[in-house]
């Protein structure tokens, strides 16, 4: 044919393949989330997230370290609140001996090094399971958000490096960076959950700390899953308000979204690999309809490909074992 051209010769031998590979993940791509729960000794698997666990504290320490030992830098933090301490405004969550803030202390003083992220949001605190406190029907912006700052400024006093908050609130990210400097945390980074969809994809999740909500949906302040150019509003806003890092939620049904806020924000883009995408890959392998590990592989470059400098992923350790080799 003599072709000037052949895109083939690039792709002929694995060695080849390695040179021109443009994506690379590595185990610091990773924030891991952990879900803890009171109590010692115990880890108990999730059943919508198979190999997943929620573990008392003496038990996600031993985790953390060993996901240390495998080049992961961060761990995102989410506690099961017990029943009878949930409550509407969510009180419990600003208890300074809560289990969020034993955990991060826990955590901190057995991995110093370790970015401790802790998830900022009503709902694993909340009776009605929501992202805020609900009045009537509603679920009201104003008040949530002080309760937010309030909560956040009690992470940063525990010891976390960053707060998340994952509630969708307007103006969230300039209260809580307020906060943070009124208290003098001013090494306490923000990560905002800029861009989160209403999405049917977080159901595993709500059986992990059992935190559905408890009427009606999150569609008020979480995105419609329609919208694309809301996902640059919402971002913009939140990096002019101080976020540090910035997330599209979830990921694989929205690398486009990763790819516009990449393409127009300045600071790192978080994604979060969400429960039902880890199950969806759990499932199907355990059919023996997918390959696992090749699966994972596959989606977590894809999504880092799509824009993300961050992955949160339940794949985390998995993928980082599979990485090191
Ligand atoms: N704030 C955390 C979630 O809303 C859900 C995450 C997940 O489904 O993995
Ligand atoms: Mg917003």
């Amino acid at each position: 044919m003599h072709l000037i051209r052949r895109n083939r010769i690039l792709r002929q031998s694995p060695a080849i393949r390695a040179m021109v590979a443009e994506t690379i993940i590595k185990p610091s791509d990773f924030i891991a989330p952990l879900f803890i729960t009171e109590g010692s000794g115990i880890k108990e698997e999730i059943s919508s997230m198979q190999g997943y666990f929620r573990m008392s504290i003496d038990l996600t320490v031993v985790e953390v370290k060993e996901l240390w030992s495998l080049g992961i830098k961060s761990v995102l933090l989410f506690i099961k609140c017990k029943d009878e301490l949930k409550d509407n405004k969510g009180t419990e969550a600003l208890n300074p001996d809560g289990l969020m803030q034993r955990s991060i202390k826990a955590i901190k003083n057995a991995c110093p090094d370790m970015v401790v992220m802790t998830d900022v949001a009503l709902d694993p605190f909340s009776t009605y399971g929501h992202d805020g406190i609900v009045e009537g029907n509603e679920i009201v912006n104003d008040p949530t958000v002080e309760v937010l700052a309030l909560m956040s400024v009690s992470h940063a006093e525990a010891g976390a490096d960053i707060v998340a908050p994952s509630d969708m609130m307007d103006g969230r990210i300039i209260a809580i960076r307020e906060a943070l400097e009124v208290n003098n945390l001013t090494r306490t980074g923000i990560m905002a959950y800029s861009a989160k969809y209403a999405s049917c994809f977080y159901g595993p999740f709500r059986d992990a700390l059992d935190s559905a909500p408890g009427f009606g949906d999150k569609k008020t302040y979480q995105m419609d899953y329609a919208n694309r150019r809301e996902a640059i509003k919402e971002t913009l806003m939140d990096v002019e308000e101080g976020a540090d890092i910035v997330m599209v939620k979830p990921a694989m049904a929205y690398l486009d979204i990763i790819r516009e806020v990449k393409n127009s924000v300045e600071v790192p883009v978080s994604a979060y690999h969400v429960s039902g995408e880890y199950a969806m890959i759990k499932a199907a392998a355990k059919m023996g309809w997918l390959d696992e590990n090749k699966a994972v592989m596959e989606s977590l470059t894809s999504i880092k490909r799509a824009g993300a400098d961050l992955i949160a992923t339940y794949y985390a350790k998995h993928a980082a074992k599979l990485i090191n080799g």
